[in-house]
């Protein structure tokens, strides 16, 4: 019945939507059967998924949910809808962006409002992607289950009262059915999980999947459609800080951080001594730096309050735990237990960062931009310099590792070029993106540092990477502007300007030739890795400046 007061809740559940009643209607919901609860407060998201979803709180306050079977993205399930609207935008060759026909769209559209039909409660939230009020974007999630409303309350950014009331339809909607299955016999489907964006229709739909994280980053895949397209702005896949405001109050100077998932965008961007814009989506605007999201979706794997107190300290009520294993005896997290995935995570408000700088729009150009990349071989050195000609062939590059869970079937830290850093991410050809960067850091006049957390070579390199506090040091160095008064010397194949000394850094951790205990092992595994960069550039050939690949490693003869 519809309105009726649910003594489990203490909420009703039509009277959240209003005037929407009949935009629901309209678009096919069963008024008469299903309580829609729009935005509805974090406290009954919380008893709804601990009584209908298994979810649990945890002793630091945080909501643990589980997402099923499903615990990392599913990039052979991610589609884009092919239709006249985006079918000359979208970069379909990069194997990334699957195409999908516009009826198969349909029915797994009507699919999934069929499932939520079912359900007695669908919960809706309506926020905003984009701070910058200019470029941004409302999103509206409707979801089956409460965890998913909730995680994208938090990662979302929240609307005023004011902001809600006044809110009129979407630009851009999520049907999160992740619940239910995809029909393998539905022509396209080739699993029973189904993630697909319609730029037509401006609209994604999830099936069987129930990972959170395939929200967030579809709207950052739209993002990274409107943003260059519509707007002319540059999205990326990126962390950023801010120095605190100067004495004349000017704004302090602004650090991107790009990486895959895993690298230390998250990490590295929370920190003390300067104000956090945001941990994983922004956009370069002519302004300045804003951010997409509203929250932050960290890595919980080992998570320790001395290594990482502002991220440990965040995890707290109204704070989502996803595949956490606790103690049932006390609820303690356990941060160190992979039993259920490598990809545990905890998604929070950004508010909950101390230093979170709010609204999370920089007004000043970015100053440094550091590429965090992962090096499973171990050969890179932690921190190098890079002219601006080897920004743009290492950000094409985007070589890395890819962190263990993230994707679904990934299981160890497996070397991967993913371009921009971010190429499961990108519905543009890459271009798009590196010639705007291009174009800013000239204009800009913007330091470029590329920044190895991952393996080590020789004794640092005993399985383990970089440590956290030598990274740390490093980025201290790049703010306060040692770093750049350092003496430099060649790294040779790859060309890159490393540094001598560093305070607070051991001298043979700065140079991986002195790492490694065996000279000849580690220059074959330099030529190797040289190697695999120019089989994984040759299809940007035609794109990069004769500057461009001259600026990338040379193969040794
Ligand atoms: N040197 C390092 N720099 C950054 N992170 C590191 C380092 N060594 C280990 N880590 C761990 O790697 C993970 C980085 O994840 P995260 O910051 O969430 O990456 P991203 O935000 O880019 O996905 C964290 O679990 C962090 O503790
Ligand atoms: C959430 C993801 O990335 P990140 O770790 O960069 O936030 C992801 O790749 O699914
Ligand atoms: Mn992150």
């Amino acid at each position: 019945m519809p309105g009726v007061h649910r003594a489990n809740t203490g909420v009703t559940g039509n009277e959240f939507i209003g005037k929407e009643v009949e935009y629901f209607s309209q678009a096919g919901f069963d008024m008469d059967k299903i309580h829609i609860k729009r935005n509805a407060p974090v406290a009954s998201l919380y008893e709804d998924a601990i009584i209908n979803e298994g979810a649990v709180i945890s002793s630091n306050g945080a909501l643990i949910n589980f997402s099923g079977k499903k615990t990392g993205r599913s990039p052979k399930d991610k589609r884009i809808v092919y239709e006249e609207t985006s079918k000359d935008h979208i970069w379909w060759s990069g194997g990334v962006n699957i195409a999908m026909d516009e009826h198969t769209f349909e029915i797994n559209r009507e699919r999934a409002i069929d499932y939520l039909n079912t359900r007695e409660n669908v919960y809706v939230f309506d926020g905003f992607a984009g701070w910058d009020p200019k470029y941004r974007i409302k999103v509206r999630v409707i979801a089956s289950r409460a965890y998913h409303a909730l995680f994208m309350h938090n990662m979302l950014i929240r609307p005023t009262a004011e902001e809600l009331e006044n809110y009129g339809e979407p630009d851009f909607i999520i049907y999160n059915a992740g619940q239910f299955p995809a029909n393998r016999f539905t022509t396209g489907m080739t699993s029973t999980t189904s993630v697909e964006v319609n730029f037509k229709r401006m609209e994604m739909v999830i099936l069987g999947t129930e990972y959170a994280g395939e929200m967030k980053k579809g709207v950052f895949s739209v993002m990274h459609y409107l943003q260059p397209i519509k707007f002319g702005q540059l999205s990326l896949h990126s962390s950023c800080n801010q120095a605190m405001p100067e004495a004349d109050g000017k704004e302090g100077d602004v650090t991107l951080f790009f990486g895959l998932s895993g690298t230390g965008k998250t990490t590295l961007s929370a920190d003390p001594q300067r104000l956090l814009i945001g941990d994983d989506e922004h956009v370069w605007s002519d302004t300045g730096v804003f951010n997409i999201e509203g929250g932050c979706y960290a890595k919980t794997i080992n998570l320790s309050a001395e290594k990482e107190p502002e991220i440990f300290n965040a995890i707290r009520y109204g704070s989502i735990l996803e595949n956490v294993v606790y103690n049932p005896a006390d609820r303690v997290p356990d941060y160190d237990d992979v039993a259920i995935t490598e990809n545990t995570r905890c998604a929070y408000p950004i508010e909950y960062i101390p230093n979170a700088k709010i609204p999370c729009i920089a007004e000043r150009q970015p100053s440094n931009i550091i590429m965090l990349c992962c090096d499973a071989f171990g050969v890179l050195p932690p921190v190098s310099k890079l002219t601006p000609e080897q920004a743009n062939y290492h950000f094409l590059a985007g070589y890395t590792s890819k962190t263990p869970g993230t994707e679904d079937g990934i299981t160890e830290p497996s070397p991967v070029f993913s371009t921009c850093y971010g190429a499961p991410f990108l519905t543009l050809h890459p271009t798009h993106y590196s010639k705007m960067l291009e174009e800013r850091m000239t204009k800009h006049q913007v330091d470029c540092w590329l920044i190895n957390t991952g393996w080590t070579g020789g004794k640092f390199g005993t399985g383990k990477r970089c440590p956290l506090k030598y990274t740390r040091a490093i980025i201290d160095a790049i703010h306060n502007g040692t770093l750049a008064k350092a003496e430099f010397q060649n790294f040779p194949v790859f060309n890159l300007s490393i540094p001598k000394h560093l305070e607070g850094v051991p001298d043979e951790l700065l140079n991986p030739a002195a790492a490694w205990s065996d000279s000849e092992a580690f220059k074959d595994q330099v030529g190797k890795l040289a190697g695999m960069f120019g089989t994984a550039m040759q299809k940007y050939s035609s794109d990069m400046t004769p500057a461009t690949k001259a600026a990338g490693p040379q193969v040794p003869q």
